[in-house]
């Protein structure tokens, strides 16, 4: 290990982020009522221009007026290359009450992104004499973003989490792709005249992965467009357990389950992870680093992957 001791993220549910338009109230209360832990509601590209100064008015609204129970609360302001976004940040702490938790920040592409959000931010808490800090989340969703991801995961103490979004990253990099997400047709191998297909978001996701945990930030994949295909979510969002990642969003209620279901370590999972951490405690006692469990080795690497586990399903049943 360094001598840089690697930080902790923040110890908050977050295996689904469901997002709803701004624009949208009806959706406000069916958000409120679900399983995500994270609601983001969104002033960016889900709201049409002519409807952002409503989309604001609606969203500062549902803050104070919505009974979110523990969930984390999350509005994500307009990118800072539109005229809009200094007028998010105002009028959401300015107007708002102290429910709202965080902002996010999307298209972030380089730490000054994050420092002229916090400088405002940090500007408006103190003038309103806001009790909670508000904290931040940001999406890394270009060429720009994902070149900087690592100083953009060390460019503020608000931040908690980052995303990928698959959309606008795969348009900045010139992907020929439409699908938001997921497997895409032309990207494979042949072998034996048989497509094995790869993983395009794969490399990205790492980045952010590596990047997230260096500086203690939660890293979450980001969207699945296409809402009828559950297994396609699944497929995706295991991947991305795999690797680090701790969520996935939703941009559809059905979407809920699935990452709840695919971040929630499953019993059997927790069952061996504790079963290896008993196996070497008891490896220790006899004066050992290293131990059999199963036919395979297990050393003092293992018990800090087995802690992982543990420590996530813990966090998650409170
Ligand atoms: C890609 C980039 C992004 O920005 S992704 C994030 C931004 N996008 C959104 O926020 C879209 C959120 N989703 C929706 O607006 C809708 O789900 C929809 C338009 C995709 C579909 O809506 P529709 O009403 O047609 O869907 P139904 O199947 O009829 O709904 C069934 C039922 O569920 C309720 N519902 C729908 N969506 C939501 C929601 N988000 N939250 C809560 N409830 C929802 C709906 O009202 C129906 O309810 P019922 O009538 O049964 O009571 C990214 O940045 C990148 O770059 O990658
Ligand atoms: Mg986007």
């Amino acid at each position: 290990m360094s001598f840089r001791i690697q930080p902790q993220p923040v110890a908050r549910p977050n295996r689904c982020q469901l997002f709803g338009p701004g624009s949208n109230t009806k959706l406000f209360q069916k958000m409120a009522d679900s399983a995500a832990d994270v609601i983001n509601l969104d002033l960016e590209d889900s709201v049409a221009p002519d409807d952002k100064p409503q989309a604001r008015a609606n969203v500062i609204q549902a803050i104070g007026d919505i009974d979110w129970g523990s969930k984390t609360l999350s509005v994500r302001i307009n990118g800072l290359d539109t005229p809009y976004w200094y007028r998010d940040v105002v009028d959401l702490l300015e107007q708002s009450g102290d429910r709202l938790d965080q902002i996010m920040i999307p298209k972030v592409g380089c730490a000054a992104d994050v420092y002229a959000v916090d400088a405002l931010v940090t500007a408006i808490e103190a003038a309103r004499g806001r009790d909670r800090k508000i904290s931040f989340e940001v999406i890394i969703e270009s060429a720009a973003g994902l070149s900087h991801v690592e100083e953009i995961a060390a460019a503020s103490t608000r931040l908690q989490a980052m995303s990928l979004g698959a959309a606008d990253f795969a348009a900045s990099m010139g992907m020929q792709t439409t699908g938001i997400g997921g497997t895409q047709e032309n990207y494979y191998m042949l072998h034996d005249e048989t497509r094995h297909f790869s993983d395009p978001w794969h490399w990205a996701q790492t980045a952010i992965v590596a990047a997230c945990r260096t500086h203690g930030v939660l890293p979450v994949d980001g969207p699945f467009g296409d809402f009828s295909d559950d297994d396609g979510y699944r497929a995706q969002a295991r991947r991305s357990a795999t690797l680090g990642m701790v969520g996935k969003w939703a941009i559809h209620p059905k979407q809920i389950a699935l990452a709840n279901e695919v971040f929630t370590p499953s019993d059997e999972a927790v069952a061996e992870a504790r079963e290896i951490l008993a196996a070497m405690e008891a490896a220790k006692k006899s004066g050992s680093g290293a131990t059999v469990y199963k036919g395979r080795l297990v050393d003092i690497a293992s018990i800090k992957q087995a802690e992982v586990i543990v420590r996530q399903s813990e966090m998650i049943a409170g």
